[in-house]
């Protein structure tokens, strides 16, 4: 579509999108953290299976980031490099760490939701609709290379990576290097069609969470719980999943049994959660021009 407006026009609007760009990536993600029963994983409810954060400490960390996804989104704007996004990132992780006392709230999130606002800003400078088509094609376009890379980097440690090389977890790096198929696919699939049924927003999150957890390879669960734990995780997904998800009447009380399960083996499908608020950023972020 060719660009019709004046360039004074055009950095109003831009500027505008990266802020609401920005307004929508921290409403995703504490519509993840106000989700429940999430299983393992910290709420407004309880902690799940953790001991070293609560929810005000994902409340710091996302307040903490409310710049960042406006800065990401503009240099998606700027058709930035790779390495421009890589410093943006490791600087919000900086200031992540110093809003939780040094605790990992969000480290996936700020790689997977950062790269989708950079792919949101791309989008926008280059005119067009802003759906969800349209930012999976802009990531792939602007850093598909740079990511394909990036899954493997030399001289570096993490959870994810010693989970990929003991047990071939894929993680992050992988996931994003695909394209972030669990967030347009599995995730962003769940919630439409749960939308579509009929039920909220509430039970489209539920639904969207239970099929990332069946599909996607969470180096968290597979830290915390070796291969041995991934498979209780997909087989606990699967068996909610296949008595119907949240169409069915009790589900509330089985996705409890399973978060009970899950704080009991000390498993938290992290990633899965970051896959979450992720699918619900595309969902909104792109609602407009999806009717
Ligand atoms: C690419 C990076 C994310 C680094 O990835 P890597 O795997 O090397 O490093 P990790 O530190 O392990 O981070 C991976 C986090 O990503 C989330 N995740 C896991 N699996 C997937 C997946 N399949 N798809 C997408 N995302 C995934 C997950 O993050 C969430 O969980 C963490 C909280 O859970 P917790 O159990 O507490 O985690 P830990 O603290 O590690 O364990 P404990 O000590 O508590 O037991 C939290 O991070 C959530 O967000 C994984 O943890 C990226 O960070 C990177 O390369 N950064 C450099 C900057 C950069 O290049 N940026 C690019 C542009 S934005
Ligand atoms: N709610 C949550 N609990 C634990 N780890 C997470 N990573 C992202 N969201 C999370």
């Amino acid at each position: 579509m060719m660009d019709t407006l004046s360039p004074a026009t055009r950095i109003v609007d831009v500027r505008r999108s990266g802020r609401r760009a920005a307004r929508l990536a921290i409403a995703s993600l504490y519509a993840e953290l106000a989700l429940y029963p999430k299983p393992g994983l910290v709420s407004l409810v309880d902690n799940g299976s953790h001991t070293d954060m609560n929810a005000l400490t994902f409340m710091r960390s996302l307040f903490s980031l409310r710049h960042y996804f406006r800065l990401i989104f503009q240099a998606g704007c700027n058709d930035a490099p790779f390495a421009t996004l890589k410093r943006l990132g490791i600087e919000a992780e900086e200031r992540m760490l110093r809003a939780t006392g040094g605790v990992n709230t969000h480290r996936g999130a700020i790689f997977s939701i950062g790269l989708l606002c950079a792919a949101a800003g791309r989008a926008c400078a280059h005119g067009g609709e802003m759906t969800a088509a349209a930012l999976q094609s802009h990531l792939r376009a602007g850093w598909g290379k740079e990511l394909a890379n990036h899954v493997a980097p030399v001289n570096e440690r993490s959870h994810g990576l010693s989970a990929a090389a003991l047990h071939g977890a894929s993680g992050a790096r992988h996931e994003a290097a695909d394209g972030l198929p669990s967030v347009f696919r599995t995730g962003l699939g769940a919630l439409r069609r749960t939308l579509a049924e009929g039920r909220g927003p509430r039970q489209a999150r539920i639904d969207a969470l239970f099929a990332l957890m069946m599909h996607v390879s969470d180096t968290n669960v597979v830290h915390r719980g070796g291969p041995q734990g991934a498979a209780f995780v997909r087989i606990q997904a699967s068996a909610f999943r296949h008595a119907g998800g949240t169409a069915s009447n009790g589900w509330e009380a089985h996705a409890l049994a399973i978060h009970r399960a899950f704080v009991e083996r000390n498993l938290s499908p992290g990633g899965a959660a970051d896959l979450l608020a992720a699918s619900c950023f595309v969902h909104a972020l792109t609602a407009e021009h999806e009717r």
